[in-house]
């Protein structure tokens, strides 16, 4: 069985503020933050599933760019595929998630990442500081 593929946006606004959502469920992670996104549909391209996720969770359209690294490992039978992206039009409001925020360059780990996220953030903050 090939892994389920999770994509997951990170928005970048004025080049340096990215956006972190708190996630409300499962009851295992709810409360610790991650980037917007999800399972990408049976025949679904990723950028496909990107954009259609930002519609459902946050009521924005994107546009996507450049990978962020590898696949990011999850649980056993799941990979995370992440994406630089931006905002396109609307204003994202949290409408499966707890709670929505901009960080600043500042900012980039006072929320309290899902494990997996906290290496993508640092891996997003490297490639922000080279721009
Ligand atoms: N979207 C997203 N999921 C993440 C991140 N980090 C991380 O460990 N995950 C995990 C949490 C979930 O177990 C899985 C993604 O599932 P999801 O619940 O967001 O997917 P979905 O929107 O398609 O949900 P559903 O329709 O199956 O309810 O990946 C992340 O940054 N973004």
């Amino acid at each position: 069985m090939s892994a389920v593929v999770v994509v997951a946006a990170v928005i970048v606004a004025s080049g340096e503020r990215v956006l972190a959502a708190q996630r409300a469920d499962p009851p295992a992670l709810a409360g610790g933050w991650e980037f917007p996104g999800g399972k990408v549909d049976p025949g679904e391209s990723e950028e496909a599933a990107l954009v259609r996720e930002c519609v459902e969770e946050l009521g924005v359209q994107i546009a996507v760019g450049e990978r962020v690294g590898d696949d990011w490992p999850l649980a056993e039978g799941y990979l995370m595929r992440v994406y630089l992206c931006s905002l396109v039009s609307g204003t994202p409001q949290a409408r499966e998630h707890l709670a929505l925020r901009w960080l600043g360059p500042g900012e980039y780990y006072s929320v309290d990442w899902l494990g997996a996220d906290l290496p993508v953030m640092k891996t997003v903050e490297n490639l922000l500081l080279r721009d």
